[in-house]
C-alpha cells in the first residue's frame, strides 16, 4: 500500500483528493499538512512546522501538494530532504522560484504538471499540432476560472503559451487589450474569472475570413483529482526525476 499525505489538505482539491484516496485499494490516506491543524476523515493535519517530525513518525511514500507556490516552496523541499516522492498541482510560481524548486527536490521522484486531467494533455498535442501548421495566423490564448482562483494566468495557460511559442518561435505576449492597440505579431492572453466555473481554456488561430478554435472545458475538480491519483501510486515507483502526466500515462 502506498501510503500518501496531502498538502493543502483543507482546500477545495485537497478534500476532494482525500476522498479518492480512501476509496483507492492502492492508496492509504496517512494524513495532510495545511496552515491551520486539525483532521480530514479522521488522519491528524499538521502546519509547516511540524511536517518534518510527522513524516519521521508516519513515513509516508509520497505527498500531493495542492495549495499556493509560497507554501510549495517549503512543504514540498521538507517532504524531499525525508526522501518522500512528489506530486505537484500547485501552480503559479514565479520562473525563479520553478527553478529554485526543481533544484531543492531533484533526490526524489516529482510528478509536476500545471493540468492533471487526461484532457487537457491530449489538448496541449493537439495546440502543439495546429500551432506547428498555422505559425501564420493569429493566436488568441482565453482562460476562464472561478472567482477564488489566486493566480493568473493559471498554469494550464502558460503551458499553451510554452506549447505554441515552441511551435510558432518566440512572440511577444499581450495581456488584455486597451486603448490604441494595433495588433503585431503577438499572442493575445485574456483571462476570466467568475462564478464556479471549473476551468475553461481555448486556443484560437485567427486568418481572413476564417477562425480556427481548440477548447478544453472541465465541468468536475474529479478530472484533475483522478489524473493525480494516478501519478501519486505511479511516483514512488520511478527513479528520482521531474515527470510530467506524459510519463504517468505513458503517452
Ligand atoms: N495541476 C492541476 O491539475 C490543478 C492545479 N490546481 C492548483 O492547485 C492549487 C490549489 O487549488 P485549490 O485546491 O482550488 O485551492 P484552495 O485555496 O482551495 O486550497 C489550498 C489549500 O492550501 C492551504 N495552504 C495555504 N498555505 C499553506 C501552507 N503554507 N501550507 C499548507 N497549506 C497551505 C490553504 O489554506 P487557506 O485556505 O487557509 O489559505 C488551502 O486549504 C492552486 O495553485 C491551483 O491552481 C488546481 C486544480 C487542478
Ligand atoms: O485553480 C484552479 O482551479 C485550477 N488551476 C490549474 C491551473 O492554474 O491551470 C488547473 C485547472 O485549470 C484548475
Amino acid at each position: 500500500m502506498t501510503k500518501v499525505i496531502i498538502c493543502g489538505a483543507f482546500g477545495r482539491m485537497g478534500t476532494m483528493i482525500a476522498n479518492m484516496v480512501i476509496e483507492n485499494p492502492d492508496l492509504e490516506f496517512v494524513g495532510g499538512v495545511d496552515i491551520r491543524e486539525g483532521t480530514v476523515l479522521g488522519k491528524p493535519v499538521v502546519s509547516s512546522e511540524n511536517l518534518a517530525a510527522f513524516i519521521d513518525q508516519i513515513r509516508p511514500d509520497v505527498m500531493i501538494d495542492f495549495t499556493i507556490a509560497a507554501a510549495t516552496m517549503v512543504n514540498a523541499k521538507i517532504a524531499a530532504k525525508k526522501g518522500v516522492a512528489l506530486v505537484i498541482g500547485t501552480t503559479g510560481f514565479t520562473p525563479e522560484q520553478d527553478a529554485e524548486l526543481l533544484d531543492a527536490i531533484k533526490n526524489v521522484p516529482v510528478v509536476k504538471t500545471t493540468n492533471f486531467s487526461v484532457g487537457v494533455n491530449i489538448f496541449w498535442e493537439l495546440v502543439r499540432d495546429a500551432a506547428s501548421r498555422l505559425g501564420d495566423y493569429d493566436i488568441e490564448v482565453i482562460e476562464a476560472h472561478h472567482r477564488h482562483k489566486k493566480d493568473a494566468p493559471s498554469g494550464t495557460a502558460k503551458t499553451i503559451l510554452k506549447v505554441i511559442q515552441e511551435e510558432v518561435g518566440k512572440r511577444e505576449e499581450m495581456y488584455g487589450r486597451e486603448g490604441m492597440t494595433e495588433r503585431k505579431n503577438e499572442i493575445g492572453v485574456h483571462v476570466i474569472r467568475g462564478g464556479d466555473v471549473v476551468g475553461d481554456h481555448t486556443v484560437q488561430f485567427h486568418q481572413n475570413y476564417e477562425t480556427i478554435e481548440l477548447s478544453h472545458r472541465a465541468y468536475d475538480r474529479a478530472v484533475f483529482a483522478r489524473g493525480a491519483i494516478r501519478a501519486a501510486a505511479w511516483a514512488p515507483t520511478a527513479a528520482p526525476g521531474l515527470y510530467t502526466m506524459k510519463e504517468v500515462l505513458g503517452l
